[in-house]
């Protein structure tokens, strides 16, 4: 929030003072501009791209509505995967056209991009547009945007700049920059609803793209809590995210993009482990396939981490008795030939056994060399230069929930008791629930973040219980049963019990509760999850389109769960749209057959007059400012 005292600096004079009030009154009265949610992202770094390149299908109707019917459908289709990707398909079309017919594709292509800049700019001041601009073209840009062309001598300059731009040679470097311009006006704001990292192959290049992006705000999610978590030295998060690397073949990533050297494991690994068929890796992806040799090190690779985590869980549970996970001490319930369990009054066979490193009097003593593996692992991921910078832009940018124009985000739930009423998680004999309970986790999340060199404290372990706790808003399951699923062939034990909010959600009294307890208007506002994958059939929307989930699957292992390829939710000054992407198959394919991905879009609300910027959060604050700018200029005159 601005101050009085800085305004006062700012603006000395009072025509310096009407001349921002003039300003400000004028980004008041201009359209509210378009939000993009998504969610769920893991690691799909091309489907992402796509997505945020066509703004969720918004480059193309912003296309129809400036061309009308002066395109075919082949041209639109063309000239919309010009502005999704604009150097591949540059490329193309020098492959394709030469000479003169080359030449005409330039002139035209580059008058049609100024003009369709210029639409996507009505909505924002030219200030903005500015910032959205290349710096190296902002003049030519410019001169080309605010050009009225209407008399002959105008028009004349207009076709010598392009003539220019295309002569020296500039016209390539143009249009990339001018495209991407557009892609960032067509949507100004994107919100994350969680889950950048786990199971797909590029979630660093998503953070770098985001980081490209700005605009931006995060809702952390269970996954990326890991990844924070592996950052803040928390040997069980680490734990936790190697398994997830090994499980879906993305061992590389840890290695390649974030320099996390593997090596001392998979030595380890190869001297404990054999083939196990439930540790080779999820090779649902469909890419290419890997040699048995390499399957064979992840696989190893795979349970030696795994076990390292059961048996690192041992202590955090038995330290931190507030957490109430003891049901989530699994080793010493293991017979010690290493062939049964005894869970919930039951006696199950073990299957897929990987325990030779398990002392059944001490379950949870690590050998020395894995004591040894966890230390050096710890200090390569508080030391990864990388992963501290993109960590960096998700701690900065993000937070465990976000208030935005009237909404709530959030990527799991508010956890509740059975009765609705807001479940408490007690910490250091002070018991939290609904709002507070957010807060105290982001604050020691904060605290274990910026200490990577406290390793057991009890901010870290909640790094840990934000991941996998029973009453974590990030998780919002009873129990993780990680072990059932590898060892129990039993698929009752494989049950996550979900929190009662989940139930609770479709209800619109419950979502207008929630609303309240955050300080919104529960009559407009909504609430916007992610984290649980949209079931075929299911609908995406509930409790009177107030409660709204968009983990639609870009994981491309859940796309079976979802049948679709994702969902965006859009948030304009018409109101609020619900896109339906199919599954993406490959950018090379996208660009080779122009296939847009986007389906269906479905009004979720549709507002009876065009909202504008003096209805958001930030026209809020330009109303406040305005006020203390009149303060400021009846102060100047005395
Ligand atoms: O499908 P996978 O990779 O086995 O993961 C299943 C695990 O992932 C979780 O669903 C958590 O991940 P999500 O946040 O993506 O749901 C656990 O509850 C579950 O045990
Ligand atoms: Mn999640």
């Amino acid at each position: 929030m601005t101050t009085y005292a800085e305004l006062a600096m700012k603006y000395q004079t009072v025509p310096a003072v009407a001349t921002e009030m003039v300003n400000l009154n004028a980004i008041l009265s201009l359209p509210k501009p378009t939000e993009a949610f998504m969610s769920d992202i893991h690691g799909e770094y091309d489907a992402f791209q796509h997505v945020l390149r066509n703004g969720s299908g918004n480059v193309k109707a912003k296309i129809r509505d400036c061309f009308h019917d002066e395109m075919t459908e082949q041209t639109l289709q063309e000239f919309a995967f010009l502005v999704y990707y604009p150097s591949e398909r540059v490329a193309a079309v020098q492959q394709q056209l030469q000479g003169d017919a080359l030449q005409q594709w330039y002139l035209t292509t580059i008058q049609r991009l100024v003009r369709l800049l210029a639409f996507t700019a009505t909505k924002y001041t030219r200030s903005k547009v500015r910032k959205a601009m290349a710096p190296e073209f902002v003049y030519i840009t410019e001169e080309l945007l605010y050009n009225d062309a209407d008399t002959p001598d105008k028009l004349d300059y207009y076709w010598q700049i392009i003539k220019r731009v295309i002569a020296l040679q500039q016209a390539d470097g143009w249009i990339e920059a001018t495209c991407r311009t557009i892609q960032r006006l067509t949507v100004d704001h994107i919100h994350i609803v969680g889950d950048i990292y786990d199971r797909g192959p590029a979630p660093d290049q998503v953070v770098e793209s985001l980081i490209r992006r700005q605009t931006v705000d995060i809702q952390w999610g269970n996954h990326d809590i890991l990844w924070l978590g592996g950052a803040a030295g928390s040997a069980l998060c680490i734990a936790n995210l190697i398994r997830i690397s090994a499980r879906y073949n993305n061992l590389a990533i840890l290695e390649d993009a974030y320099g996390i050297n593997l090596r001392h494991l998979a030595l380890f690994a190869e001297r404990y482990y054999q083939d196990n068929p439930a540790f080779r890796p999820n090779m649902d992806r469909n890419e290419t396939q890997i040699s048995v040799a390499e399957r064979d090190q992840i696989t190893k690779i795979h349970q030696a981490i795994s076990i390292i985590q059961f048996k690192l869980e041992g202590p955090v549970i038995q330290r931190r008795p507030e957490f109430e996970m003891t049901h989530r001490l699994v080793l010493e319930h293991i017979s010690h030939d290493g062939q049964s369990i005894h869970l919930n009054g039951h006696d199950y066979p073990l299957i897929n056994g990987a325990f030779q490193t398990i002392d059944f009097d001490h379950p949870y003593a690590l050998l020395p060399e894995e004591q040894e593996l966890v230390d050096q692992l710890v200090t390569a991921f508080t030391h990864s230069e990388k992963l501290r910078r993109h960590l960096d832009f998700i701690m900065a940018h993000g937070a465990m929930f976000l208030r935005y124009n009237g909404n709530l985000l959030l990527h799991g739930c508010v956890p509740v008791k059975d009765d609705g009423t807001f479940a408490g998680l007690t910490i250091n004999g002070k018991t939290y629930s609904g709002q507070a309970l957010f807060e105290v986790l982001e604050r020691n999340l904060r605290l274990a973040y910026a200490h990577p060199e406290n390793k057991n404290d009890l901010a870290t372990d909640l790094l840990w219980y934000l991941w996998t706790g029973p009453y974590s808003p990030l998780f919002g399951k009873h129990d993780m049963t990680t072990f059932e699923r590898y060892f129990i062939d039993d698929n009752a034990t494989h049950f996550e019990t979900p929190n009662p909010y989940y139930a609770m959600r479709h209800d619109r009294d419950f979502i207008q509760r929630l609303l309240k307890e955050f300080g919104l208007n529960p009559q407009t506002g909504h609430v916007i999850n992610g984290h649980t994958p949209v079931k075929k059939g299911d609908s995406p929307l509930m409790a009177a389109n107030q409660m709204i989930v968009i983990d639609g699957g870009f994981s491309k292992p859940y796309q079976k769960t979802t049948g679709i390829g994702g969902y965006t939710l859009l948030d304009n000054s018409y109101g609020m749209q619900l896109v339906t992407h199919q599954p993406f198959t490959s950018k090379q394919a996208a660009i080779a057959n122009l296939t847009d991905i986007v389906s269906t879009k479905r009004v979720v609300q549709q507002e009876l007059h065009r909202r504008t910027v003096a209805e958001t959060d930030i026209g809020q604050e330009i109303i406040a400012q305005l006020t203390m700018l009149g303060q400021l200029l009846s102060d100047l005159r005395g």
